[in-house]
């Protein structure tokens, strides 16, 4: 039977997923942002929004209806009861929208490649089955280096996201394949230029 070939793409806040899955797309892959989907996941109007106002207060609800995403990450990262609390609202959603969006990709080719980038692979226990893991690795220092100059956070907020999540070494025991992020950019899109030519021989074998 034919179907979509997938993988499932890892790494920490700030390892470059994003780099690698947009640069994957150039060559022809289907993209799914988790991000995205948990953002669509809480648009106004949606019973997740709702239970998040419920459950840490209607102050997180700005004028135009919409979630207040800096002021819940302050309160969640660096506090693990409720950044659970979260997690077991808006997970499920994510993973309705996770199905319905990769059998859409099936529906318009079933010989895709699709990528699912998801930042928490390890922790949040997926009931997808992927035909291959990919794992953007750098270290704990270089993520935080990041998200202070790129994303203007605080030293003790950009090690609160990182402490939020699993350990690299966590990560890199369920990597069929790691990609190197601590070097240049240049460096990095060369790995992901090289994996999706393997990608592509990969996918091939598994449809034959
Ligand atoms: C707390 C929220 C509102 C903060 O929003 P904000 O716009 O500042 O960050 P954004 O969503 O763009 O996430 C940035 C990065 O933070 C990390 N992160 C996000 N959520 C989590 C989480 N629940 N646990 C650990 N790390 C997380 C990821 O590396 C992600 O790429 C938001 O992250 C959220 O709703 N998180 C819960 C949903 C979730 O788990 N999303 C991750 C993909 S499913
Ligand atoms: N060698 C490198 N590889 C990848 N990204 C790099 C590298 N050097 C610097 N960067 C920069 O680091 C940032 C990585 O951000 P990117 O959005 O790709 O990460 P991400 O893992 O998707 O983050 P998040 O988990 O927050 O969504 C980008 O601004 C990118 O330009």
């Amino acid at each position: 039977m034919m179907s979509v070939y997938l993988i499932g793409l890892t790494g920490g806040i700030a390892s470059g997923k994003s780099t690698v899955a947009t640069r994957l797309a150039e060559h022809g892959a289907v993209h799914i942002d988790a991000d995205q989907l948990a953002r669509e996941a809480v648009e106004p109007g949606t019973d997740a929004l709702q239970n998040i106002a419920e459950t840490f207060g209607d102050h997180l609800i700005q004028p135009d209806g919409s979630l207040d995403r800096p002021a819940l990450g302050t309160v969640v990262f660096g506090n693990p009861e409720l950044l659970r609390k979260l997690n077991a609202i808006v997970h499920p959603a994510v993973q309705d929208l996770t199905r319905y969006y990769v059998k859409q990709a099936e529906e318009h080719d079933p010989n895709a490649i699709v990528i699912y980038d998801v930042p928490l692979l390890v922790e949040a226990k997926l009931p997808h089955t992927f035909n291959l893991i990919v794992v953007v690795h750098s270290t704990d220092e270089t993520r935080v280096e990041r998200l202070i100059r790129h994303r203007g956070l605080s030293r003790a907020e950009a090690q609160k996201r990182v402490g939020s999540q699993a350990s690299e070494a966590e990560r890199l025991a369920i990597a069929d394949i790691v990609i190197d992020s601590d070097g240049t950019l240049a460096e990095t899109l060369g790995q992901t230029d090289a994996l999706w030519s393997r990608l592509v021989t990969l996918s091939h074998a598994s449809n034959t």
